[in-house]
């Protein structure tokens, strides 16, 4: 009984995962699209919700926007709404124990999520990522396909963790921060920057 934020491409994945764990999904809320979208009837807008969580029987939402700030913002604006966020996780995802999921997040197919590792709100595990134990994705990040952190790694809020990249043992990425695609961290990156290359730098500041 699913609800999606957001009609584009990495909703269309969203959708795939509940459509897998054999949920049922009314359709989308989207501020530019109407009619369907992947088979689904667009509802109405965004700052219609307060309307449309009538016409539907305890429905959960999931804000599918890719763009960790644009995730943020959405979410910000519905918070005085008690908006119920659920999760999607693919079947094929390997969760060990103790770990802990955010509302809202995403757990995409062959991703493995090792023991004790936190979650934040709001959070993509993009597709064939792996998360050991012990590491900490902090709300509205995001680890893009095929990326790796090893044991013990801290992404802060709002972390882009590129495609590809890698993370050795420990780091700490700060607070709205990018990591190149393919970049592999071996040092603690600040907040804010871009960092990208073997080792990891940082090449631009962000606002
Ligand atoms: C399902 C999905 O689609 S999920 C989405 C997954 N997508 C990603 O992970 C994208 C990650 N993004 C990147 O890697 C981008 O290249 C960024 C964000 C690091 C940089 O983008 P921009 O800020 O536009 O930087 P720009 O392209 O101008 O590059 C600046 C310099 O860094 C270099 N550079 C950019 N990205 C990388 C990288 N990943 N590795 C090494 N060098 C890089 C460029 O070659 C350029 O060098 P130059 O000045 O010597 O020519």
């Amino acid at each position: 009984m699913y609800i999606l934020i957001g009609a584009g491409g990495h909703s269309k994945v969203v959708l795939d995962i509940l459509l897998s764990s054999h949920q049922k999904i009314f359709g989308f809320l989207d501020d530019n699209r109407m009619g369907n979208f992947a088979s689904y009837p667009v509802l109405g807008r965004i700052d219609e919700i307060d309307k449309i969580i009538q016409e539907f029987v305890n429905p959960k939402f999931i804000v599918t926007i890719g763009d960790n700030h644009a995730r943020k913002r959405i979410v910000k604006g519905l918070e005085s709404l008690n908006i119920n966020f659920g999760q999607a996780i693919h079947p094929s995802a390997i969760i060990g124990s103790n770990v802990s999921l955010g509302s809202g997040t995403v757990v995409m197919a062959n991703t493995v999520i090792n023991h004790s590792a936190e979650i934040g709100n709001h959070v993509i595990i993009n597709t064939g990522s792996t998360i050991d134990h012990d590491c900490v994705v902090g709300n509205y990040s995001h680890v893009s396909p095929g990326a790796n952190l090893a044991g013990n790694v801290a992404l802060s809020e709002l972390v882009h963790f590129g495609i590809a990249a890698c993370a050795i043992q420990g780091i700490k990425v700060g607070r709205n921060s990018i990591v190149g695609a393919g970049s592999v961290v071996i040092r603690n990156l600040p907040a804010k920057t871009v960092s990208v290359g073997n080792p990891a730098r940082p090449i631009k500041t962000l606002n």
